[in-house]
């Protein structure tokens, strides 16, 4: 940590809001000036902010987080805009400039949009800004949408090609077991996956937090099988953390980086459906990098919109691949096990394309 050239830094919602969940602009200042002082030593910080939301609960007149979806767009359209505003005259009091980046899963799927971002933060980090980024909640979906801010935060410092990650939380650690229950201890250092067999990981612990510890391991286990080394700890830590000394929970490096913009899809999307497929498709999309064609799939489960992430299994439901479906549900049955050639007769031209595309497919 105390040598990445490059940090993500992530903070939930807990650590930048009071008890009753109103943004605590001390809080979040504390945070600025130990990340300014990092940037303005030479290292490239991006930080994710989650307190959208939160923040948003109190100009809105309502005293709790809001539970449907409409209200939440709601708060996070009001709340996003004080907290840049926060953040923009925190940083600004060291002289550092901050930009926003609000994010859709879709910009770290589709091709372009992927390039399209990996540009922006590249220039803004350039330029010596500190990008603040957040899912883009007014107008995220809850079928594609990243759900928190761990996984996003992963796939970030993924886009970044980022050293080191860091996860702060209101809490200094992963515990064995959740520290609300007596006797659980703190786990200093994760070597690799199986080392959490035994943990016990569980929901949020605030008012305004979501995902809990869940996404946390999540999400450092994205980071670190994509080569980026994580510390999770409390946001009340940054400095030690940032320095190097022990403090909370490290997650060592177990994979390499993969050079892949489908890393959302193949780790951190929850699958809307699944599509069940012949053998002859299980080797056309393993062996010959083909797209999903109706002819190959015998069986649709579950109910999903069209552009929804489904998995993609055997005939004995074991995993082949993650994409991005062109039909929904209802349409699909009419066309499974059926040519291309037979669907453009009966249905017309624009019914014969892929059941899911190679461009958004990932083998798993
Ligand atoms: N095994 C565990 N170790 C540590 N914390 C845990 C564990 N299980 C559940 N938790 C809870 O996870 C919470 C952090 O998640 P969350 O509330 O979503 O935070 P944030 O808003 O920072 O994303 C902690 O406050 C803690 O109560
Ligand atoms: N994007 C949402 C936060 C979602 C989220 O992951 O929250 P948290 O668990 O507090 O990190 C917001 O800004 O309110």
């Amino acid at each position: 940590m105390r040598e990445a050239r490059t940090v993500v830094v992530k903070v939930g919602s807990s650590s930048l809001t009071t008890p009753e969940g109103v943004l605590d602009v001390a809080r979040l200042t504390a945070l600025a000036d130990a990340l300014a002082a990092r940037r303005l030593a030479g290292s490239d910080v991006v930080l994710v902010s989650s307190g959208a939301i939160a923040a948003g609960i109190v100009p809105l007149g309502h005293t709790t987080r809001p539970n449907d979806l409409a209200t939440q767009q709601a708060a996070a359209s009001v709340g996003q805009g004080a907290l840049i505003a926060a953040y923009t005259a925190a940083f600004g009091a060291h002289g550092l400039t901050v930009g926003q980046l609000l994010l859709t899963a879709d910009d770290l799927i589709r091709r372009q949009n992927y390039g399209n971002a990996r540009r922006a933060v590249g220039r803004l980090l350039r330029l010596g800004v500190v990008p603040v980024v957040n899912e883009n909640d007014a107008v995220a979906t809850d079928e594609i949408g990243f759900g928190d801010n761990d996984r996003l935060a992963a796939l970030v410092a993924h886009l970044t090609r980022a050293d080191a990650l860091l996860l702060l939380t209101d809490v200094d650690g992963l515990y064995d077991g959740p520290p609300s229950e007596a006797g659980s201890v703190r786990i200093p250092l994760v070597r690799r996956q199986e080392d959490l067999a035994e943990v016990r990981l569980g929901g949020t612990g605030s008012k305004v937090g979501t995902g809990g510890m869940v996404t946390k391991v999540e999400a450092a286990r994205i980071a670190t099988g994509a080569g980026v080394t994580t510390l999770l700890t409390s946001a009340d830590q940054i400095v030690d953390a940032l320095t190097g000394r022990d403090a909370g929970t490290v997650f060592l490096p177990t994979g390499t980086r993969p050079a892949s913009r489908m890393l959302w899809l193949a780790h951190a999307s929850d699958p809307a459906g699944r599509l069940v497929v012949d053998d002859g498709a299980v080797r056309a999309l393993r062996g010959r990098g083909a797209s999903l064609l109706p002819a190959g799939i015998v069986r649709v489960e579950g109910s999903f919109d069209e552009g929804a992430p489904v998995e993609v299994v055997d005939r004995r439901g074991i995993g082949v691949a993650r994409g991005l479906v062109a039909y929904g549900s209802d349409e699909l049955p009419r066309l499974l096990g059926r040519s291309t050639t037979w669907i453009a007769d009966v249905f017309g031209g624009e019914y014969a394309r892929e059941i899911v595309h190679r461009d958004h497919l990932v083998l798993v």
